[in-house]
């Protein structure tokens, strides 16, 4: 039984150790809010949200995700105990869209939950991996930083290394890349940058022999995809376009893709991300996780969704290292060979360490029952 007393906002603000650019935006500082709920026996859950500061990525931002949670989703949860996550999840499905501030209430709900059950997160998700395997995504950056920033990652062990490409920066590039790395499992992510007129440039990118093209076109649209991935042979891989199981089941019927980029914070939560998983299993088509620049806490929950079966392909779950100085969780997240542990222990495997909370928190909220 979920029956929460407390929900405490951790409102955090942390610098990354290099600026991560993408085609729209530089992003050097990092605002979250860890969200923290407390059962009557003191037993606690954590989630988190990983909007950005700003809604240059989907509609969501901070400031959005805490007036939801403030106004809708922490009364919800507070308002009466509930018999498993699935239940609290029914409870606010009359709230429309809002996917990121969903999926924190609901992760941090998750983590509770696997903990009074005394399992694993990932067991509780259905996950089986004991290990997962590990990319790295680099941002755009100037030629020589991005070959020697892709040896280093490659030298790391990363499975799979994605880079970001905009127009001017990405058949030259990816030219340039494929001469020193020529045998690497690579793939670029667009965020958006192309429109149809854009074909023949996009064709192009055929030659370099990458694992997907994602998200090339524009982030609601999967008509346009569908025409272009019927002229190229590189599968397209969609992320901004998925919000929800739905959106997935009209990409894959459409054939706007081939596979998917599961991110449980854009598709409204751990629940909905099993949902996609499945329907993409049943239809031959890969999925992985997805990644947001985020903390060790929101790294724990998606390390367990990772672990189910048709993640097949290496996600953007890098080490804690790959972006901060030190992450807020212990044992840091760490790669070894490529792979990383699915942890063994109840909930999420790690625990969030207080101190270091403290030295990047900027304010706490507190709401209680
Ligand atoms: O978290 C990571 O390691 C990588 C995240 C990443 O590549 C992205 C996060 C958020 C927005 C984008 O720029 C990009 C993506 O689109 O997948
Ligand atoms: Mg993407």
């Amino acid at each position: 039984m979920i029956d929460v007393q407390e929900v405490t906002l951790h409102h955090l603000d942390m610098k990354l150790v290099t600026p991560f650019q993408s085609s729209i935006e530089t992003v050097s500082k990092r605002e979250s809010i860890l969200i923290e709920v407390r059962n009557r026996s003191g037993q606690i859950g954590w989630g988190e949200v990983v909007a950005f500061s700003s809604p240059w990525y989907t509609e969501e931002t901070i400031g959005t995700c805490h007036h939801m949670l403030k106004s809708f989703l922490i009364p919800e949860l507070l308002a009466k105990p509930f018999q498993d996550p699935e239940a609290f999840i029914d409870s606010f499905s009359y709230i429309r869209r809002n996917q990121m501030a969903k999926a924190a209430i609901e992760g941090a709900v998750w983590d509770l939950h696997a903990k009074l059950e005394e399992k694993p997160l990932a067991a509780i998700l259905g996950g089986t991996a004991k290990q997962i395997d590990s990319g790295v995504v680099i941002g755009l950056a100037s030629m020589e930083h991005m070959l020697e920033t892709i040896g280093k990652h490659v030298s790391d062990g990363y499975k799979r290394i994605k880079i970001k490409i905009k127009p001017g920066s990405d058949a030259a590039l990816l030219d340039e890349i494929r001469s020193h790395f020529p045998d690497i499992p690579l793939m670029a992510d667009a965020n958006s940058a192309y429109t149809l007129d854009d074909i023949s440039l996009l064709k192009q990118l055929d030659e370099y022999n990458l694992l997907m093209i994602e998200q090339p076109l524009a982030h609601d649209d999967i008509i346009d995809h569908a025409v272009l991935q019927s002229q190229l042979k590189t599968p397209i891989c969609l992320d901004e376009s998925i919000i929800t199981l739905n959106d997935a089941k009209k990409a894959i019927q459409l054939g706007s893709c081939g596979v998917i980029n599961i991110k449980p914070g854009r598709v409204g939560g751990l629940f909905e991300s099993i949902k996609i998983h499945d329907y993409c299993m049943q239809h031959n088509v890969p999925v992985w996780v997805g990644g947001m620049l985020e903390t060790g806490v929101s790294r724990a929950h998606n390390i367990a969704l990772a672990s189910l079966p048709n993640f097949t392909i290496p996600g953007d779950i890098s080490a804690s290292a790959r972006y901060w100085e030190e992450d807020i969780i212990s044992p840091p997240v760490t790669v070894n060979n490529g792979k990383i542990d699915v942890p063994a222990g109840p909930g999420l495997g790690f625990e969030v360490n207080r101190s270091k909370l403290a030295k990047y928190c900027t304010h706490i909220e507190r709401f209680t029952k």
